[in-house]
């Protein structure tokens, strides 16, 4: 039913963006049954023509053999042809949809292994899911042939239809056998995956130049190849026994073919049929054995590109078209009035799992500056991941000016929140467009991006390079420039305060590639850029960072500690209270004098 369901959608596509070549395929394939079996009667007429001295009926048989074998082949030919431009085409618009479709799905699914598992299977080329599941269109065809088969078969004796019964156990057993090898290729999905990163983090030059000087290049690729053997070995042992299953079902049938044309043998010499219609039986015999085979195969391979077109679908129905997506939920406010509350916050990032946020009760004023304070691994990121919306609270809320966050429209508060993360993209763009894509209706307002790389000292970045702003970054192109380290990350605050009116704006500890003096300039950028939005919109400005010197300048500080607000207060008052934001402060102060 699956099957039928996938194939229905497969076929929707092709008529609506191929139908002639649908409907010739079609009809080629219902020629192409009659015509094979055209090749065997035409042989039994020749032979018996001829053990009967009938020239004319031999003369027919001939004919009809002939254009049957030219009409079945050219056919065959044509559907072939026909099929891969269906392919080709329908392949690439289907490719178009999955990879709009997938980047309109929710942050979440990028970081569960699950969801990604199925993200990998949609994003299988168009054209081998097409061809897949046109393979089922083959089959059909195919039946038709068995079942003319079996009528001529019937015609000779009512016993020799029976054939077909001895081909059942293969299909059974070949459908079986199909069932637990996709079994383990989803158990051995995340050893595949693992290994294709840790290859991926052996070639990448970031990754590669740690591996090289540690010494631990050795270690990824044993790891990376004992997943692969691990997969290797799994998917040889479920190979092997679906052989041997497939081998079984292969001997009753062959025994069937034997009895089979025996019994046409026995029939023409009791002289009930002519020396043709052994011939004829031998020929359907085999031909159907090749008919079931490609039924099976076609089956077997159609049932691959059907997992991929089941993600395909999974993946279409967990984002609405992007194109057509209206705005959904409440306008976002064009200044904040009240500011974030947060009530009985708690997060896992999978259900039933550990906590990582638990018990959140916070208010965040309009126009502050907040610090998220915390060991690592206390829950700041993730905070500020609930905050931009990019996940939900799996218990409690979070208002925005009273309105939960998730009734909100969600695009339009993403469009008004700003954020640079420690672990910053670096977009191999045009170095304009590297800073632009922060603000992306405004990626080719030369003069603000201008404006915003010399507020955060990427200026001079952008300036030494050969052709300025529109120099191409990162060694993936051949004429591109590769920037250091700290000059990416330049970059990648200038693309966070490119947007002018924010709601909320995050600096997520972006600063660890920068020196001292650069880190501190950033962070009076920052603090410059806060003043800025609490006039024009009275926005949010959230800073995490371990530097205690850049924390205590914020208006509230909320110290974290394992998922729970530890305390919460103004520098003063947390020092007063000699808790844990006075413990980290002394200690921190005594490291530095
Ligand atoms: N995508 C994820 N899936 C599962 N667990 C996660 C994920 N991201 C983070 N965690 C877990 O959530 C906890 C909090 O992580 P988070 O990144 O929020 O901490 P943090 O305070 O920002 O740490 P740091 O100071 O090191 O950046 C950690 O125990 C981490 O292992």
């Amino acid at each position: 039913m699956r099957n039928l369901r996938l194939l229905g959608v497969v076929l929707g596509l092709c008529r609506r963006i191929a139908p002639r070549q649908l409907t010739w395929s079609l009809l080629l394939g219902v020629l192409g049954a009659f015509a094979s079996l055209g090749i065997g009667v035409g042989m039994r007429d020749l032979v018996d023509g001829l053990a009967h001295h009938n020239t004319a009926a031999a003369v027919t048989g001939a004919l009809v053999g002939a254009v049957s074998l030219a009409l079945s082949s050219m056919g065959g030919r044509v559907a072939e042809s026909l099929n891969a431009v269906l392919a080709e085409a329908v392949g690439a618009a289907m490719e178009h949809q999955v990879l709009r479709h997938s980047t309109a799905l929710p942050y979440g699914a990028l970081e569960d292994p699950g969801q990604l598992h199925r993200l990998e299977q949609a994003r299988v080329p168009g054209i081998r899911m097409v061809s897949g599941a046109l393979l089922l269109l083959k089959v059909g065809p195919l039946g038709l042939q068995v079942l003319l088969s079996l009528i001529l078969l019937a015609r000779t004796s009512w016993w020799l239809p029976a054939l077909a019964l001895t081909a059942l156990p293969s299909l059974w057993l070949a459908r079986r056998g199909e069932r637990a090898m996709r079994a383990v290729r989803t158990q051995v999905a995340e050893d595949t995956r693992m290994a294709t990163r840790l290859f991926d983090a052996a070639l990448a030059p970031s990754s590669a130049k740690e591996l090289a000087l540690g010494g631990g290049a050795g270690l990824v690729r044993a790891r990376g190849e004992q997943r692969l053997r691990r997969t290797a070995d799994r998917m040889l042992r479920a190979g092997l026994s679906q052989a041997r299953r497939e081998s079984a079902g292969w001997l009753v049938f062959a025994a069937g073919c034997t009895a089979a044309t025996a019994l046409a043998y026995q029939l023409a010499r009791a002289g009930a049929t002519g020396p043709g219609t052994v011939l004829l039986v031998a020929g359907l015999g085999s031909q159907l054995r090749g008919q079931m085979a490609a039924i099976l195969s076609g089956l077997r391979r159609s049932l691959e590109a059907m997992d991929s077109l089941d993600a395909y679908r999974w993946l279409l129905d967990q984002t609405p078209d992007p194109a057509r997506r209206q705005t959904a939920g409440a306008p976002v406010p064009a200044r904040l009035t009240d500011g974030l509350t947060l009530t009985g916050v708690g997060f896992a990032y999978t259900p039933g799992g550990p906590k990582v946020l638990d018990g959140i009760d916070l208010s965040i004023p309009a126009g502050s500056t907040v610090a998220l304070v915390g060991e690592h691994g206390s829950g700041k990121t993730t905070l500020v991941k609930l905050l931009c919306g990019l996940y939900r609270p799996t218990t409690g809320s979070i208002t925005v000016d009273g309105i939960p966050l998730e009734d909100l429209d969600q695009a339009a508060w993403r469009g008004r929140t700003t954020a640079a993360f420690q672990d910053f993209s670096r977009w191999e763009f045009r170095a304009r467009q590297t800073i632009g894509v922060g603000d992306l209706p405004r990626i080719h307002d030369t003069a603000a991006i201008a404006r915003t790389a010399a507020r955060v000292g990427a200026a001079p970045v952008v300036d030494q390079l050969p052709h300025g702003g529109e120099t191409q970054l990162g060694t993936t192109f051949g004429n591109g420039t590769e920037l250091s380290g700290g000059q990416w990350q330049k970059l990648a605050l200038a693309r966070a305060l490119l947007r002018e009116r924010p709601l909320l704006a995050v600096l997520d500890e972006p600063t660890a590639a920068l020196d001292a003096a650069a880190e501190h300039a950033v962070y009076q950028q920052y603090a410059a850029a806060a003043r800025t939005y609490r006039h024009s919109t009275r926005g949010i400005t959230l800073l995490v960072s371990h530097r205690f010197s850049t924390i205590r300048m914020a208006d509230l500080i909320v110290v974290l500690d394992g998922g729970r607000i530890a305390e919460a207060g103004s520098h003063a008052e947390l020092m007063a209270n000699g808790g844990l934001y006075a413990d980290l402060y002394g200690l921190q102060e005594r490291a530095y004098t």
